[in-house]
């Protein structure tokens, strides 16, 4: 049974697990977080039962959420493996796993259980201050465990934590998670970023008249710097490879333009609306 979780970083992403958990379970929640208003708050909230800026002491934790930025979850999970009991539940947030799970196996205990996780949740607000309890409902949660996580274990993991807070457990192997993100995540991303810095240096008059489609393509551009730097650094091979093809389709696009090519245009604008007709 789980009944005591430690979150480190509590900002929108681990912030919002410990209201999901205090709202849909019975898991007494504890954070660390160096920013000392985002864990009174949660304690004033009744979200958290305690909250520390630097973890020194054993923790009675049947699972650990580490929800910081991708470039420090390394470290993270290094420094509070001697405060945790043998059987520990350890897990992540972060948006790529490759680095992530291949510099924890290096110095991972045997008696500590590591589940690479993913919720494919979130927006481009930041901080504990925009945390939602409901953040997770109905999102596909990927779970990458390692290979010493015992059947039960998971299962726990998944049925205490991940359903009850609404979520859709995903077991998947850290290549095709990096790949797979890579596509639906990290280049929209980049292509949001580039769409934004595109329009505001060619007229800033313009940007003034952005509506609905512009503001909808370039919302996740407001997303912070640190969060993304980080993704985008750990999965760059990946990002290259598919930013590389993609300015193969761009390229397409513009002979089609450049020849009057009717048919083609409106075959690329026809596939486009069929296939964003089929996410749900
Ligand atoms: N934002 C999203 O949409 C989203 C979605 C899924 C996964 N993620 C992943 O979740 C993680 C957190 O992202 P977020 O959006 O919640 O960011 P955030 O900035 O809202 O939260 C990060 C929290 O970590 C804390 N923190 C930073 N360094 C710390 C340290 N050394 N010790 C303790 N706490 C520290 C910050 O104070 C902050 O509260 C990232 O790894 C990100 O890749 C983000
Ligand atoms: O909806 C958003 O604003 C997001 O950025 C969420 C989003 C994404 O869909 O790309 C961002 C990063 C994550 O790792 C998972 C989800």
């Amino acid at each position: 049974m789980i009944k005591n979780a430690v979150i480190v970083g509590l900002g929108l992403i681990g912030g919002s697990l410990a209201k999901a958990l205090s709202k849909y379970t019975d898991i007494k929640v504890m954070a660390v977080d160096i920013n000392e208003n985002s864990l009174h708050k949660a304690f004033e909230e009744g979200v958290i039962s305690y909250g520390v800026t630097h973890l020194d002491f054993q923790v009675d934790a049947d699972v650990v959420f580490i929800c910081t930025p991708v470039g420090k979850i390394v470290e993270k999970t290094k420094n509070i493996l001697p405060y945790l009991k043998k059987g520990c539940i350890v897990t992540d947030v972060g948006s790529t796993k490759k680095v992530i799970m291949e510099e924890v196996q290096k110095f991972l205990p045997d008696e500590i259980f590591f589940i690479g996780g993913h919720p494919m949740a979130g927006t481009e607000k930041a901080g504990y201050d925009n945390a939602d309890a409901d953040l997770f409902v109905n999102s596909n949660y990927l779970l990458m465990p390692f290979d010493n996580v015992k059947e039960d274990v998971l299962e726990l993991f998944i049925n205490e934590v991940i359903i009850k807070i609404g979520a859709k457990p995903v077991i998947m192997d850290y290549n095709k998670h990096d790949a797979i993100v890579g596509i639906i995540s990290h280049v929209p991303h980049i292509l949001s970023a580039t769409l934004t810095n595109f329009a505001y240096n060619k007229s800033s008059e313009a940007f003034k008249y952005a509506a609905g489609g512009f503001k909808d393509t370039t919302r996740i551009a407001s997303s912070q710097t640190e969060i993304w730097k980080d993704i985008i650094c750990t999965n760059k091979e990946v990002i290259l490879e598919l930013l590389k093809n993609y300015r193969k389709v761009l390229s397409d696009f513009i002979c089609y333009l450049e020849n009057d090519d009717i048919d083609s245009i409106q075959k690329f604008l026809e596939d486009a609306r069929k296939y964003r007709n089929t996410i749900t």
